[in-house]
């Protein structure tokens, strides 16, 4: 179940300390305004989605915040400080992990080792250029390593590789992977792609639980109900801007969420009834 989000301002703050903050951030390609001056900031310990129809913005922005891509304009804040200068490489050093759209385990990897890859980026700040056989340590298991595997309930899948595992557990080592990193703001992109009911329950229910010990969350989705499910707060984008912010229930009755989004995914599922 969500959890309604109360006294918030219109960044949707609650009054404590941003991990991460943007500042009327854009990003254009040509003439293309893929984010047009977006504005928010996020909490510790909260879970944020970011929904939005097709070419909204969603990935671009993603990719402005984890310095894939060079912003147009506006600041983007890490615990208060600009990390405009700083690597996509030492992000990690800095708090920021993240998974992608599509599955990116080393197939000839254990459980264990691709999760001790979390681990060793966090060692050493994001800066390790090594292989992957350079971080291996075989048969320890670290304890950021453990912790990972334990949080995202994976106890018993450490010997196995990937090809050996279903498809939402490949994404829960993901996932496992990123929290080895011991981030401040984990990004979730998509994480629930493919997957079936349960395995997006099983998702949703471990991003709840992750959020102890402060842990950030935002997440890009395009599941309207695991949005409701999960997130404490939602932002809707449009056009590269935020058209409604707010608890996730609130914002999915928004018209011009409706109109922009919902309406049109509503309309597409009723065209093929
Ligand atoms: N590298 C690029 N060069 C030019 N245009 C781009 C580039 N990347 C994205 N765009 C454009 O920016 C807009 C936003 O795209 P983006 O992928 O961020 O949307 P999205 O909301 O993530 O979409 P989806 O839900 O399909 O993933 C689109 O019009 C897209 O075509």
């Amino acid at each position: 179940m969500s959890t309604p989000v109360v006294q918030t301002d219109d960044a949707g703050t609650a009054g404590t300390a941003p991990v991460l903050e943007l500042r009327d951030v854009a990003v254009h390609f040509g003439g293309v305004k893929a984010v047009d001056g977006i504005s928010l900031q996020l909490e510790p310990g909260r879970i944020y989605g970011i929904i939005g129809p097709n070419g909204s913005g969603k990935s671009t922005l993603i990719a402005g915040i984890t310095r894939l891509t060079g912003l147009t304009r506006g600041e983007l804040l890490l615990d208060g400080q600009p990390v405009h200068d700083v690597a996509p490489s030492r992000l990690a050093g800095r708090g920021v992990a993240r998974t992608f759209q599509t599955v990116r385990l080393l197939a000839d990897l254990t459980v264990r080792a691709n999760v001790q890859i979390g681990a060793d980026a966090r060692a050493d700040g994001g800066r390790s250029r090594r292989g992957p056989t350079g971080w291996l340590r075989p048969g320890a298991t670290s304890p950021a390593v453990a912790d990972a595997i334990a949080r995202t309930r994976l106890e018993g899948f450490e010997d196995h590789y990937p090809a050996e595992l279903s498809y939402g557990t490949q994404r829960r080592v993901e996932i496992a992977r990123a929290i080895a990193m011991g981030p401040r703001l984990l990004l979730l992109d998509e994480p629930t792609a493919g997957m079936n009911q349960t395995e997006r329950a099983e998702i949703s229910a471990l991003m709840r639980s992750m959020r102890t010990g402060g842990l950030c969350q935002l997440l890009v989705e395009h599941d309207v109900q695991m949005m409701i499910d999960t997130c404490d707060y939602v932002f809707a984008m449009n056009s590269g801007r935020l058209i409604a912010q707010g608890a996730p229930a609130e914002v999915v009755r928004d018209p011009a969420v409706q109109e922009a989004y919902l309406g049109r995914k509503w309309r597409e599922h009723a065209d093929g009834d």
